[in-house]
């Protein structure tokens, strides 16, 4: 399984934010690039939320995302929220794995807008990675607000339950590209 780009071309009035860019991502990889050249633009093309001027995008279908804001329900815990889009996700397996990134007993109680932002990230993070019937993740800054030793967490975490699926992650993060260890495509302006 693949995400085939090919060719895209996309524009925002005079800003050209897709020139001609053909990419196919067919394991897990990782996107950077300056702020601003586009790369929410492509993974919103690649969720069907932007329309393309031209060009071809295959093998995309059934994702789950990381967005730029964590989109969580905000009066259900971090659980449930997971179990929510899980596709078959049981809540004992979804508290597992917050719990392997840091969250508390007591934080496993809290409806999602009591969080902290740091914690709001990192179930938006794992609610992608465990949603059990995506075949591709797109995952925008899903190391935002954390400190280094809970990115190094994340990372692992985040490569663990990848697999070897077809993944774009974005990143600014330098280290955080280095922990995941996967081939990084620099998308420049
Ligand atoms: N709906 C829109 N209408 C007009 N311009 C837009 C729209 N969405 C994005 N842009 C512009 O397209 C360019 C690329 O934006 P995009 O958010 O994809 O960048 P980015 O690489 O993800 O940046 P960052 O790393 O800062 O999040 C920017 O110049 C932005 O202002």
């Amino acid at each position: 399984m693949s995400i085939i780009m090919d060719d895209l071309c996309k524009r925002f009035g005079e800003k050209t934010v897709l020139d001609h860019f053909s990419w196919t991502v067919n394991r897990p990889m990782v996107l950077m690039g300056p702020s601003g050249c586009g790369k929410t633009t492509l993974l919103r093309i690649l969720l069907g939320l932007e329309r393309l001027d031209s060009g071809t995008v295959t093998g995309a279908e059934t994702p789950a995302a990381v967005f730029q804001e964590d989109r969580l329900c905000p009066q259900l815990t971090a659980g449930d929220n997971l179990v929510l889009t899980g596709h078959g996700l049981t809540l004992r397996e979804a508290e597992t794995e917050l719990r392997t990134l840091g969250f508390a007993e007591s934080d496993l109680k809290l409806p999602a807008c009591r969080l902290s932002g740091g914690q709001k990230r990192r179930a938006a993070l794992l609610r992608a990675l465990l949603c059990k019937d995506a075949k591709t993740l797109l995952m925008d800054e899903p190391f935002t607000g954390m400190d280094a030793e809970l990115v190094v967490q994340a990372a692992a975490v985040t490569v663990r339950l990848a697999g070897a699926r077809p993944v774009i992650l974005v990143t600014h993060d330098a280290a955080a590209a280095e922990m995941l260890g996967w081939p990084v495509r620099h998308f420049e302006e």
